[in-house]
């Protein structure tokens, strides 16, 4: 079974549109785990555009699931993982002003830098995952960091899936076959939606855990919408 884990940035995103407690990003990761996510996913970002360092202090004691937090590792961002302990890290090499992230590590250009950083989270007994073009000549580079999974980066295969699905994941099950030779765990992520993961998750073997956010708190919106205007307008019925 796949485990989803999902990303709460955008209720942060929400949350600071207007700098007050709604919607609360605590309360949503207490109600995700109630209706099944099994675990949940946050990326504070140096700018804390959405996650702030506070949210992941905030969020630890309430994640009873698995807790993964995402980010590129710099100094502040390791201190604040090995503080939390998280069951997860997952290390992502996004500049600070990309709006997204978008592309994975050159494990090999960094090979030394992801060994220091992911002993460093090892030793604290914190699993580690990798973010990962979907390239099987990157898997060996990465098995070499010491990491014990990878994430494949979706971007491109959600990209590509309305115009052939087929040709969209061919890289990506090379690269998972790839991992398996050298037992790194799988997961994967980005754009990942209720359009396209099925066949996503059919076709890549050993796929341990997906992380998926933007759509998903989309998708809830479009799902949610007509309760929610219906209950507003029994409010203003006439009795
Ligand atoms: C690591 C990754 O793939 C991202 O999807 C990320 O967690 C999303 O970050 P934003 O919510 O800041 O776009
Ligand atoms: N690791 C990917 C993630 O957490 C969510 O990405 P997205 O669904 O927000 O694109």
């Amino acid at each position: 079974m796949t485990k989803l884990s999902v990303n709460i940035n955008k209720i942060a995103t929400l949350r600071n549109a207007r700098g007050g407690e709604l919607p609360s990003v605590t309360e949503a990761a207490v109600k995700l785990q109630e209706f099944g996510a099994q675990g949940i996913t946050i990326h504070p970002r140096p700018d804390q555009r959405h996650i702030t360092r506070k949210d992941v202090y905030d969020l630890k004691p309430l994640v009873h699931t698995e807790f993964n937090i995402e980010g590129n590792p710099h100094r502040p961002f390791i201190d604040m993982v090995l503080e939390i302990k998280p069951e997860q890290v997952t290390l992502v090499p996004d500049g600070d002003d990309a709006i997204t992230s978008n592309a994975g590590w050159d494990c090999q250009k960094h090979l030394g830098f992801l060994k220091n950083v992911i002993a460093e989270f090892k030793k604290a007994g914190i699993r580690t995952s990798v973010f990962l073009d979907p390239n099987p000549e990157m898997v060996k580079f990465a098995a070499e960091t010491g990491t014990d999974r990878i994430e494949l980066y979706t971007e491109a295969y959600a990209k590509n899936y309305k115009a052939n699905k087929e040709d969209a994941i061919k890289s990506y099950i090379e690269t998972a076959v790839e991992a398996e030779k050298f037992g790194l765990g799988i997961n994967a992520g980005h754009d990942l939606s209720l359009e396209n993961l099925k066949f996503f998750a059919q076709n890549v073997p050993n796929l341990l855990e997906v992380s998926i956010g933007h759509a998903l708190i989309s998708e809830a919106l479009y799902m949610g919408l007509e309760n929610t205007v219906q209950a507003y307008l029994k409010r203003l019925a006439r009795w």
